[in-house]
């Protein structure tokens, strides 16, 4: 494993949350420091409500976690959490008859910023930051969802926090948009902690410096990129015809197969992808081990 920061920047520990007989949370523990990490996992595994709980909109049954060493425990502890932290949720909630200046200008008010001008220049600051200071004038409606996506984005950086949330902001966008907020989420984590839900592997892969994988509620793997790829060492190869011993297997344009799991003597190994060895964690007996050996709190 690689060295984190010490101290981290985000801490938490033994997080747990239940909604009825569904455990969302199950003893959670992580540590996050300046840069991007990546929280990977399938529907349902609790990322959201990961990212929920350490925004502190809604509290853990169990379990601590600090921000930029502030303890949400106590209301003074809480607020200072909320100062430090950008929020960009899965479903941004704007009004579509704002402009993204005004949309922006409202984050900011919530955010306390109390000084008109001050406030003014920090709204220029952040849609310029997303390269939307030309469409500020423009009712949110009008633009496109990449767009969108950015002013929801700019929202989140208004007042510099140290700590960025984002949860799912590639989904629906396309290639081209996709590429240009990875650069903005790169750059945002440059001296930044930024905690990062996504399906996309291809955004881990490009991005993220660490990646947490979830599932189930729990964490399956927290590493880098290239130890999670390393997870499917010596378990990738290519075919004629479909394995029927593998985990998985399909046809690629080339018209060989590509085969990921246990392979058989003699197989032709190529090299994984960060893809193959998630999907790899994500199995079963896999997951055993990765919580026992490989999950640090
Ligand atoms: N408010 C709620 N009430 C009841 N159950 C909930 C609530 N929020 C989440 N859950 C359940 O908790 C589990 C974790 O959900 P969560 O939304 O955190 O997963 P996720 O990893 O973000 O999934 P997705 O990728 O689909 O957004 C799921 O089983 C979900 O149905």
């Amino acid at each position: 494993m690689t060295d984190l920061p010490t101290p981290p920047t985000v801490s938490a520990a033994g997080l747990t949350l239940r909604y009825g007989s569904t455990a969302a949370l199950d003893d959670v523990s992580l540590r996050l420091g300046a840069g991007v990490t990546g929280l990977l996992g399938p529907n349902g595994a609790g990322k959201t409500t990961l990212l929920r709980v350490l925004a502190t909109a809604v509290p853990a049954d169990r379990g601590a976690f600090t921000v930029l060493g502030h303890d949400p425990n106590t209301t003074a502890g809480r607020q200072n959490v909320r100062r430090a932290l950008g929020y960009l949720p899965q479903t941004p909630g704007f009004h579509p008859d704002f402009t993204a200046f005004a949309f922006v200008d409202y984050v900011a008010i919530l955010k306390e910023m109390t000084n008109r001008a001050a406030r003014h220049r920090e709204v220029r600051r952040v849609l310029d930051e997303v390269g939307l200071g030309d469409v500020r004038g423009k009712r949110i409606r009008r633009l496109s969802g990449g767009m969108r996506q950015r002013v929801a984005l700019a929202a989140a950086l208004v007042g510099g926090p140290g700590f960025l949330v984002l949860d799912e902001p590639t989904v629906g966008l396309d290639p081209e948009q996709r590429m240009r907020f990875r650069e903005l989420i790169a750059s945002a984590g440059e001296g930044r902690t930024v905690l990062l839900s996504t399906h996309q592997t291809e955004d881990v892969a490009m991005l993220c410096h660490r990646v947490i994988v979830m599932a189930g509620g729990v964490v399956r793997f927290e590493g880098t990129p290239a130890e999670l790829t390393a997870r499917a060492d010596g378990r990738v190869w290519s075919s004629t015809e479909r394995d029927p011993g593998a985990r998985a297997g399909w046809r690629t344009g080339t018209g060989s197969f590509r085969n990921v799991g246990d392979p058989p003597e003699g197989a032709t190994l190529v090299e994984p992808t960060l893809e193959d060895g998630y999907l790899l964690t994500l199995d079963a007996s896999d997951a055993a081990s990765a919580s026992s050996s490989e999950v640090t709190a």
